[in-house]
């Protein structure tokens, strides 16, 4: 891992705090990471849980660094990026966006011409090095800035380059936005655990136990969901009678649906937010 590289992050909100997290946990040094964050509140946590230095004005944490993580809004990285264009180029930064929706083209022409930049979608399980990231960069980015915004969102979690940009907003809807789905039927189970009688905390155990384990089990299986589900299910057992409820009541449909207009959403937020 490139340890030498200094990074700043711009926003130091949920995402930028999972990211940065998850960095020093895998032991990137937190004397490389600058923060700048316009909530003092905010910025006081970030230094006191997680020792990096932070500030409140952007261009002193982009000053000199090789990275630029801009991990603002959607709806403020127009102002953010016009403002941080020529810092970026004077030190020949790579600029990484983790901003839903916005694209390369609106982020080119906010930072300037010839900048690199290359846009993912993490995901906030990357605090516990288990996140999920895609990337796309734009033909200003060289290999070294390439392999260094890979190697960053690598020490979280999974990564993937993606074939075309259009592809992002499909991540933006199954990882960027799915623990939010996970963690969602996590509550509901846990519910149904305490209406049927158990105390909350053993729901919770067990909810998430059995969450993780099925999580790990299919990554670690060679077969596919649908076959450890099938395994689950004896005929005429429990698992049976509940897929049936579950199927009864469209589950797959539900989240065909989610993911569709989580996609669309960014989407929206890039013809919104953007000039293209
Ligand atoms: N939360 C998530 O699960 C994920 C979020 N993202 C993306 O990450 C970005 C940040 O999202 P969150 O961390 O959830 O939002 P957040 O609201 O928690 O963090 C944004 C931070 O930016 C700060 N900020 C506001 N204006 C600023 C400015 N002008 N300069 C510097 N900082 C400023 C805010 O005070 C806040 O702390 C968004 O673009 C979002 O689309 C991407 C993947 C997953
Ligand atoms: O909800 C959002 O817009 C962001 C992007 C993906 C996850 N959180």
């Amino acid at each position: 891992m490139a340890q030498d590289a200094r990074i700043a992050f711009i926003g130091g909100g949920n995402m930028a705090r999972s990211l940065i997290g998850g960095l020093i946990a895998d032991g990137y040094p937190a004397t490389h990471i600058v923060a700048s964050e316009p909530d003092t509140e905010r910025r006081e946590r970030l230094a006191g849980e997680l020792g990096i230095a932070t500030c409140a004005d952007n261009a002193t944490a982009a000053e000199g660094a090789d990275a630029v993580i801009l991990a603002v809004k959607p709806q403020v990285m127009r102002g953010v990026a016009e403002a941080l264009g020529p810092i970026i180029a004077n030190h020949g930064a790579v600029a990484i966006s983790i901003a839903a929706g916005i694209r390369l083209g609106d982020l080119q022409r906010w930072l300037g011409a010839g900048t690199a930049i290359v846009r993912t979608m993490p995901n906030t399980p990357s605090l516990v090095q288990s996140g999920a990231t895609a990337l796309y960069a734009n033909e200003h980015t060289s290999e070294a800035q390439r392999d260094l915004a890979e190697t960053l969102l690598r020490a979280v979690g999974q990564t993937r380059w993606l074939e075309n940009e259009q592809q992002m907003d499909a991540v933006t809807a199954i990882s960027g936005s799915g623990p939010a789905y996970f963690f969602l039927v996590m509550e509901a189970l846990e519910e149904a655990g305490v209406e049927l009688g158990l105390d909350r905390e053993t729901a919770r155990l067990l909810t998430l136990e059995t969450a993780t384990g099925a999580a790990r089990m299919a990554l670690e299986s060679d077969d596919p969901p649908a076959q450890l589900r099938q395994r689950v299910t004896s005929p005429g057992g429990t698992t049976e009678r509940a897929l049936e409820v579950l199927e009864a009541s469209d589950l797959r449909g539900a989240l065909q649906r989610a993911a569709e207009a989580a996609a669309s959403r960014a989407d929206e937020l890039g013809n919104l937010l953007g000039e293209q």
